[in-house]
């Protein structure tokens, strides 16, 4: 069974093709792109996995289920930074991705060293005990996939993970996304960026 897939997904608003009908499967391990020029619908199909934008035609099904945040179930199954993640102000780099961490696998000296690797994998050992507000824009993006990916998921939605990334920074996302998926997990990824695109199992270009 796909972990990720969308059949004939499309968004009509108004008279206005958001995104045209679509169609994809993503198996489980697997690396999915998706490209297209600005406004050919990318974020709108993430947006669509995640139960915040309707489809008005086809569907889209993670683990071949209908996505519905309100369940545990799959919130369990899907990480996603699609939408700007929250963070804290007066809580340390280290702190939030700690608690996040926590806040699924519990408490515990391996949670802390789990975060602490990801935070690593991500270049940001360094900046552990920085507030956001003392983080480049390039930091606060690598910040935003260690929330992310400290997570248990089956499945990963990202929008434009190489925002704000210089070319060394994209590379070590590519290696990380990468390994991840080797080790089971599915991703679907929106992206302009090739080295990206290159490492994929898969594109679906839109538009
Ligand atoms: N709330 C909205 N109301 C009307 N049109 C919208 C709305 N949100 C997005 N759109 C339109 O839907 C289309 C798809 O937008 P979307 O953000 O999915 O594109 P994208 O492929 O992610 O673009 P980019 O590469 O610029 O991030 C665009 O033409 C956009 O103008």
């Amino acid at each position: 069974m796909p972990a990720i897939a969308a059949e004939d997904a499309t968004v009509v608003l108004d008279g206005t093709t958001l995104l045209a009908p679509t169609t994809f499967a993503v198996m489980p391990g697997e690396l999915w792109c998706l490209t297209g020029s600005n406004g050919s619908g990318k974020t709108t199909l993430l947006r669509a996995f995640l139960g915040s934008r309707r489809l008005t035609d086809g569907a889209v099904r993670v683990q071949g289920e209908t996505v519905d945040p309100a369940r545990p179930r799959h919130r369990r199954l899907i990480a996603s930074l699609v939408e700007p993640v929250p963070v804290a102000r007066d809580m340390t780099l280290r702190e939030q991705v700690t608690l996040v961490a926590a806040s699924w696998y519990g408490n515990t000296t391996t949670t802390a060293e789990h975060a602490e690797e990801v935070i690593g994998q991500l270049g940001l050992s360094a900046l552990g005990e920085r507030f956001p507000s003392q983080l480049s824009s390039g930091q606060l993006q690598l910040f935003s996939l260690a929330l992310t990916l400290v997570r248990p998921a089956g499945a990963v939605l990202l929008d434009e993970p190489e925002r704000h990334l210089d070319t060394d920074r994209v590379d070590l996302v590519t290696t990380l996304l990468t390994e991840r998926a080797e080790q089971g997990t599915s991703f679907l990824i929106a992206t302009h960026e090739t080295a990206l695109v290159d490492a994929c199992d898969g594109v679906t270009e839109l538009g």
